[in-house]
């Protein structure tokens, strides 16, 4: 069941149209990057595929069917600040739990230890935190991971890692990815194509 973006446009209030009539299809196990420059409208476009906000002007469907607001969402976001993405009064066993409990394979994958799981959210670095996000976002019911700037703020090694697992499960589970980015070398290396909004 492919994701598809059909003549989607949005604009904040009265503010000039950030994009109009974006197309966009992703089918399972493929991973596109999308590209463009600062503030056109990535992380919004991101926010509308995973249901965060509404289309203005079009719609998201899964398989042709709208995705329903009900249950948990077959799109599933990380984006490039974990900690505005966690309770932080939540223990980090509650937030990874959010979207039901992952296999522990995906928690080795993602080398998330034991120990963190008691700690609160400002007990985490950055990386490990995202680690997390990741994890949250990987469920069961999950058909496609949008990732923007998921590890931007990361180490090349903490980079390969998390990129490494990310893949491995989207191949055993074909899933599809949509890669954002600002490093060019990331997006070639990881995406099938790429567009550009
Ligand atoms: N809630 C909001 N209300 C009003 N304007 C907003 C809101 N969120 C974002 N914007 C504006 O919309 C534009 C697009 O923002 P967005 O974050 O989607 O762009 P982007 O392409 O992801 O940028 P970047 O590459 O810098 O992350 C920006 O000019 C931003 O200031």
């Amino acid at each position: 069941m492919q994701l598809e973006a059909n003549n989607v446009g949005f604009r904040y209030g009265n503010g000039p149209w950030l994009f109009q009539g974006v197309h966009l299809t992703v089918e399972p196990g493929e991973i596109v990057g999308l590209t463009g420059p600062s503030g056109r409208g990535k992380t919004t476009f991101c926010r509308i595929l995973s249901g965060y906000q509404k289309p203005l002007e079009g719609n998201i469907t899964i398989g042709g069917i709208p995705v329903s607001s009900k249950g948990t969402h077959p799109v599933q976001l990380v984006f490039q600040h974990p900690e505005k993405a966690v309770n932080p009064r939540w223990k980090m066993e509650k937030v990874l739990n959010e979207g039901g409990r992952p296999d522990q394979e995906l928690l080795d994958l993602l080398g998330i230890k034991q120990e963190w799981l008691t700690r609160y959210p400002s007990e985490l670095s950055g990386g490990e935190l995202q680690r997390f996000c990741i994890a949250r976002a990987l469920g069961s019911h999950t058909r496609f991971l949008i990732a923007d700037e998921m590890t931007t703020m990361l180490d090349a090694i903490t980079q390969a890692q998390l990129w490494h697992a990310v893949l491995e499960i989207a191949k055993k589970r074909e899933m599809g990815i949509i890669v954002v980015s600002h490093e060019a070398k990331l997006v070639q290396r990881l995406c099938q194509r790429v567009i550009e909004l």
